[in-house]
């Protein structure tokens, strides 16, 4: 697959509120903070990655990659990110993951284009199918081509900062993921004792 095409953004710039405030991608799991799984899983996918942080910018430069923050001061959610993120996006595309999902899939940027070329859609987002058969969107794991830029900017100068609401705006579409796991995410304290037990 032409990984040449793809920027990775890997979302870091929440406020953590349900962690406690602290910056939820330098909490540690398994030993390591947990942005370092989001990268390590990201980086075969992609050609480039780029940091979307509000604070402890330092430590995020630690990493090598550029790190952008939001433009708006008042962490007004993902699409903040994904704002900067394409500003800064050199590539056809946009790949974005959340900071705080270390088993993400790795074949999360493969499915997603192929889905994307096969059907000339502008923005594919994931979902997970879950063992009892729902399925949950999984928005902040999405694929877009760059020229959303004008159209979201457009978007969120209008006052909607919902993810859901965006993605109605253009062509866009999912792909399942039957991948137990892959997406479990760390919003709180139990679930990241929950997470470190999980063999992945
Ligand atoms: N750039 C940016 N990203 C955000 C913002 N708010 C949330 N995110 C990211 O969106 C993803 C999903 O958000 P949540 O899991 O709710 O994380 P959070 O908002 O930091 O946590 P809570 O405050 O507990 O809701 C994470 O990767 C966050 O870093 C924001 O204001 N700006
Ligand atoms: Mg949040």
């Amino acid at each position: 697959m032409s990984s040449q095409k793809i920027t990775g953004l890997i979302l870091a710039g929440g406020r953590a509120q349900r962690m406690g405030g602290i910056d939820k991608g330098l909490i540690p799991f398994r030993g390591k903070p947990l942005i370092e799984s989001a990268i390590e899983r990201l980086k075969p996918q992609v050609d480039t990655i780029l940091i979307n942080a509000n604070r402890n910018i330092t430590k995020y430069a630690h990493y090598g990659y550029p790190v952008i923050m939001d433009e708006t001061p008042d962490f007004s959610g993902p699409l903040a990110g994904f704002s900067i993120g394409l500003k800064h996006c050199a590539t056809p595309y946009l790949l974005t993951s959340p900071c705080d999902s270390p088993l993400l899939p790795l074949d999360l940027a493969e499915r997603m284009l192929t889905k994307l070329e096969a059907e000339n859609l502008d923005l594919v987002y994931a979902s997970s199918e879950e063992v009892n058969g729902k399925v949950w969107a999984q928005p902040v794991f999405c694929l877009m081509r760059n020229t959303l830029e004008h159209l979201l900017n457009d978007f969120l100068s209008k006052g909607d900062l919902k993810i859901d609401h965006w993605f109605k705006e253009v062509f866009s579409g999912t792909v399942v993921f039957n991948a137990p796991h892959a997406f479990a995410n760390v919003n709180t304290p139990q679930e990241l004792d929950a997470l470190e037990k999980i063999s992945s």
